[in-house]
């Protein structure tokens, strides 16, 4: 039975992890930190990584990018692994996630769904062929609560389309500030917020005469749980690194 600190653990990631834990009989939580400390749930909360004397075998942080740092250096100090699944970050804050993985093994991704990561290795695909000929735009939806923009998976897709393109793209978030052409090297990556949507990305690759869509739509958060708790059950007993969802598939 592996015991789990949930960070973040009051949000509505937080909230569907300890209800998904409860039906499962290979893991429990054994204390949550939030910034509120409010208690929901059977186990302690600590509004602080520091606060939290709690023993755990593995942490799992869905929470906000200012709780990056103190919760790194907790883990490298308790020897706990971590699976680290909040986005927004820097690239400071990913530099550091490279650095403390040296220390403990953690676990990072923007998305903790199977059917994502399958979606990144179909659009480095339809990159490696048609980049260079095709416009490639990412347009990404989520519910209106979500803070960043563009979504940490809309940026991964980039990331993972960049790295085949034959020339470096550069990324253009906001077209009503410019009045030109579309350039030929850019990939255009677009926001929507509204209602309860889970989480939609479509990858589109815009010939001459002809669209190709790849697309993937979360029906709900709890494919996020699930995923995040099976991350957290394969790193226990991981040597030191940085692991992602293609270590687990
Ligand atoms: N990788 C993946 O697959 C997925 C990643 N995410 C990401 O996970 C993160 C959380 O998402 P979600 O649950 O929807 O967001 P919520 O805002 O519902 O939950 C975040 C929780 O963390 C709390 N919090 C804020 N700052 C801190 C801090 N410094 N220390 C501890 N807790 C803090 C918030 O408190 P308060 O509300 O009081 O600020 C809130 O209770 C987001 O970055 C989101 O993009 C989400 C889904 C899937
Ligand atoms: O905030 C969310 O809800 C989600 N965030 C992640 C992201 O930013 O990519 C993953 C998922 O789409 C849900």
């Amino acid at each position: 039975m592996k015991r789990i600190v949930l960070s973040g653990c009051n949000g509505k990631m937080g909230r569907m992890i300890a209800s998904c834990v409860k039906g499962r009989d290979d893991c429990t939580v054994v204390a949550g930190i939030d910034v509120s400390g409010e208690v929901l749930d059977a186990f302690p909360v600590f509004t602080s990584p520091a606060g939290c004397q709690v023993e755990a075998d593995v942490i799992i942080d869905f929470s906000h990018p200012s709780a990056l740092a103190p919760l790194l250096d907790y883990a490298a100090a308790t020897r706990t692994p971590a699976v680290i699944a909040t986005t927004g970050l820097s690239s400071d804050q990913v530099a550091l996630i490279r650095e403390t993985s040296a220390r403990v093994p953690l676990f990072f991704t923007a998305n903790m769904s199977l059917g994502v990561n399958l979606l990144v290795e179909l659009a480095k695909k339809a990159a490696a062929v048609l980049g260079g000929q095709f416009d490639i735009e990412i347009i990404e939806k989520h519910h209106n609560q979500k803070i960043d923009a563009p979504s940490g998976t809309a940026l991964m897709l980039a990331d993972a389309i960049s790295g085949v393109l034959p020339e470096e793209p550069q990324y253009v978030y906001d077209r009503h500030a410019v009045r030109r052409k579309r350039g030929k090297n850019e990939i255009g990556l677009h926001a929507v917020r509204g209602g309860t949507i889970v989480g939609e990305h479509e990858v589109i690759f815009a010939g001459r005469d002809e669209v190709l869509t790849l697309s993937h739509s979360a029906m709900s958060k709890e494919v996020f749980a699930t995923g995040s708790i099976n991350a957290a059950l394969f790193l226990c007993g991981k040597e030191n690194g940085l692991y992602s969802m293609g270590d687990l598939v």
